[in-house]
């Protein structure tokens, strides 16, 4: 076994002879005892001052709280368990006489970590002589990295004394040195004569041991975070909390809502760098969680009747177990809770909230990513995370004891853990898988390819020595199986035809557009640059005649031209918008220009009837001097020869009608008079008046000569 074996101490202290006397006679009465207690407390003290003097400072807390003597309770004389100095004692289970008191002879240094938790470790030399294993640097990642996937990582995490413990004036057994060493001490039973004076003490160096004051977040990243990213390489990965009951292995693994644990943290942590990674956004999370108990497995997350284990290409698997997708860490939260309020739980002495069955949770994730051919790489991994139930009443120690036998039948699950171990370590071709449910669940993660993280949880109660040494032991037993190399679970999806087709298509339409858009912007520079110079060109004034014709001669109309242009200007004039605006503008000129024409016929309409009237007024009083028309000198602004004048006679002698006679449309239907019909010779409507002939019908008379229409006076 090259793991646990005993080392003897040496280099220590003389002791007082006095004091030797009296520890070698322990029936002494009470005051003896204090006295003694006394003696020790105050050799410790020196020891520590000197060794502080000595400029290597020894850790106060951490001694003071190990040797803490409640008053109440009277003891045996108890020293800690010394790290061996001299080279022939380099054995990894050190037994320490406490016939003789000893004082710390070997130097100590402490470390400082990232926490600020203080640490002692001794000098590098004598460390190495403490373990027969060689020393394996933890620290680094990348070490870790190599380790995982060739044997199962182990951890060890000691909880904090609990207040029933405290109460029950339980001492700490358990030191935990440079965040690797575990130092347990057995303080010798009162009663156990023979053993009295003597104490033991063990040594274990982990992949990583975590003190009491170990967050939740440390414990995950130093323990789990490698194998979350191995999952999502495409390998499989367990980790699995192991202890005795009340030892802290549900508060690892679930935690609480203020300190979740590695699950959640795991599940989260999955969830996040699942979503990075996704190249296309369709991963998949299925869960699934459930429970060997009494050799039964059940299902957490819809219970209903035990499940039968079936193995087929995927290994053992619970046939009917339910798988659930999960979308968020808040959904894998909510099916926890749940199935953790299916789970079977008991108080017990050491927990009043003991889990009596070993709960399962199996995260299977997919998804696809891209490598740097641009393939497509599907990617599938499984993780599992296991909280066993308490080994109090398991163990399958060396030693057959009654309490050995008896856990053996309550908890058949852990000892067929504890010979699958043994097993794997040594070697033998047969691995007792089928000796129970759990252990044909963990097939995969003991002996299969996975990497395989187990966190042995221990108190640091002297109450519960057993259990605690028992679970380092098994513990380091498990450091020693090897697993086998696991190929990451990734396939390259072939790239299907049509999708090609339709990215070239989609870079095709992509290029086009672009091209149209910086088409699109020349032509418009282009339009504005125009723009620009139409305005600079308009923008000189401009002489009225250089206006159409046809355009309305209103005032109005270059201010209105004016605005128009600058609208069309400001940046506007490609827009529909835009347009609309100004073919309103035109209708609105137009319909002014019509009605300023209107305007003008009406008034020249009126002009007309005006000079009528006064040409017929003039008639009349030239029929009413007889009839014939003398123009004297004086009369010259009445010298006009009308039309009535050169009309022939009257051939009927009817009388001469009056103007306004004459002028009264025939018919009401008749047509109104436009413009034209006043201003040209051919307008038809001359003729439909009264039978009043115009210049026209006067011009074409054959006997008249060509008169003009303003005659002159001579
Ligand atoms: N590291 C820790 N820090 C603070 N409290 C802890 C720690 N570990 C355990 N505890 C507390 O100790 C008690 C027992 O822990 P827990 O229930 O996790 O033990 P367990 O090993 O799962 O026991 P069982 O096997 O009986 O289920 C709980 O109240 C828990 O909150």
């Amino acid at each position: 076994m090259p793991v646990s074996t005993r080392s003897q101490i040496s280099g220590e202290a003389e002791p007082n002879p006095s004091t030797a006397t009296r520890l070698r006679n322990p029936h002494h009465g009470l005051k003896e005892k204090l006295r003694t207690l006394t003696l020790l407390y105050e050799q410790q003290k020196q020891a520590s001052v000197s060794l502080k003097n000595a400029s290597f400072r020894f850790p106060e807390k951490t001694v003071m709280r190990e040797n803490a003597m409640p008053n109440t309770v009277v003891t045996r004389t108890f020293v800690l368990p010394q790290p061996p100095s001299n080279d022939d004692d380099a054995k990894e289970n050190a037994v320490i006489g406490a016939d003789r008191i000893v004082g710390f002879s070997c130097p100590r240094k402490t470390t400082t970590d990232n926490n600020n938790n203080v640490s002692v470790c001794y000098s590098a030399t004598v460390a190495r002589k403490l373990s027969m294993q060689e020393p394996e640097r933890v620290d680094g990642i990348s070490e870790k990295q190599g380790k995982m996937g060739s044997r199962i990582m182990v951890f060890v995490r000691l909880r904090p004394m609990n207040k029933k413990e405290k109460e029950a004036g339980s001492r700490c057994c358990v030191r935990v040195v440079n965040r690797r060493d575990v130092y347990l001490t057995e303080f010798a039973n009162e009663n156990d004569y023979l053993r009295l004076n003597r104490l033991r003490g063990r040594h274990f160096t982990f992949d990583a041991a975590f003190p009491d004051s170990a967050s939740q977040q440390e414990v995950y990243s130093t323990s789990t975070s490698e194998l979350v990213e191995a999952v999502l390489q495409g390998r499989n990965g367990s980790v699995f909390c192991y202890g005795a009951t009340g030892a802290g292995k549900t508060y690892t693994m679930l935690g609480t809502v203020e300190n979740p644990g590695v699950m959640v943290l795991a599940i989260k942590d999955l969830f996040s760098k699942i979503r990075q990674r996704s190249c296309d956004g369709n991963h998949v999370v299925h869960l699934s969680y459930l429970e060997v108990y009494n050799e039964t497995v059940r299902d957490l997350l819809s219970p209903g009747r035990p499940l039968v284990l079936r193995e087929d290409k995927q290994g053992i698997v619970a046939a009917g177990l339910t798988q659930y997708r999960a979308y968020s860490t808040d959904e894998v939260m909510a099916l926890l809770q749940q199935g953790n309020q299916n789970r079977t739980t008991e108080p017990t002495r050491a927990n009043e909230t003991s889990s009596r069955s070993h709960a399962i949770l199996q995260v299977m994730v997919e998804y696809r990513v891209r490598d740097a051919a641009m393939n497509v790489i599907n990617r599938v991994g499984k993780l599992s995370l296991i909280d066993l139930a308490g080994s109090e009443r398991a163990l399958a120690t060396d030693q057959r004891t009654l309490r050995s036998l008896e856990g053996a039948n309550i908890n058949r699950s852990l000892l067929a853990l504890s010979s699958c171990i043994n097993a794997l370590v040594e070697g033998k071709k047969h691995i007792p898988y089928r000796n129970s449910k759990l252990t044909q669940l963990l097939k995969d993660s003991l002996g299969g390819a996975c990497n395989t993280v187990m966190i042995a949880n221990i108190s640091p109660s002297n109450f519960s020595f057993g259990e605690t040494q028992n679970t380092v032991h098994w513990a380091d037993r498990a450091k020693e199986i090897r697993l086998k190399v696991s190929d990451a679970n990734e396939d390259q999806l072939p790239v299907p035809e049509i999708e090609t087709d339709q990215t070239k298509l989609v870079l095709e339409l992509q290029k086009e557009n672009r091209e149209l858009r910086i088409q699109l912007a020349q032509h418009q520079q282009k339009m504005l640059t125009l723009e620009a110079q139409s305005l600079a060109s308009h923008s000189s004034p401009t002489p009225p005649s250089a206006e159409p014709l046809s355009t309305p001669p209103t005032s109005a109309q270059p201010v209105e031209k004016r605005r128009s242009r600058s609208s069309f200007l400001a940046g506007t004039c490609f827009t529909p918008e835009t347009k609309k605006k100004g073919a309103e503008l035109a209708i609105k000129t137009l319909q002014r220009t019509v009605k300023t024409l209107e305007a003008e016929i009406e008034r020249m309409k009126k002009d007309h009837k005006l000079r009528l009237k006064q040409k017929d007024d003039i008639i009349r009083e030239l029929s009413q001097n007889g009839g014939r028309q003398t123009l004297t000198a004086g009369e010259a602004g009445k010298g006009v020869v009308t039309r009535s004048s050169l009309r022939p006679k009257e051939q009927n002698n009817s009388e001469i009608k009056s103007p306004s006679q004459r002028f009264r449309s025939p018919a009401p239907t008749a047509k109104k008079r436009t413009f034209w019909d006043i201003t040209t010779n051919n307008s038809p409507s001359v003729t439909t008046l009264n039978g009043r002939k115009t210049r026209s019908h006067v011009l074409a008379e054959p006997t008249a000569p060509p008169p003009s229409m303003l005659l002159q006076d001579d």
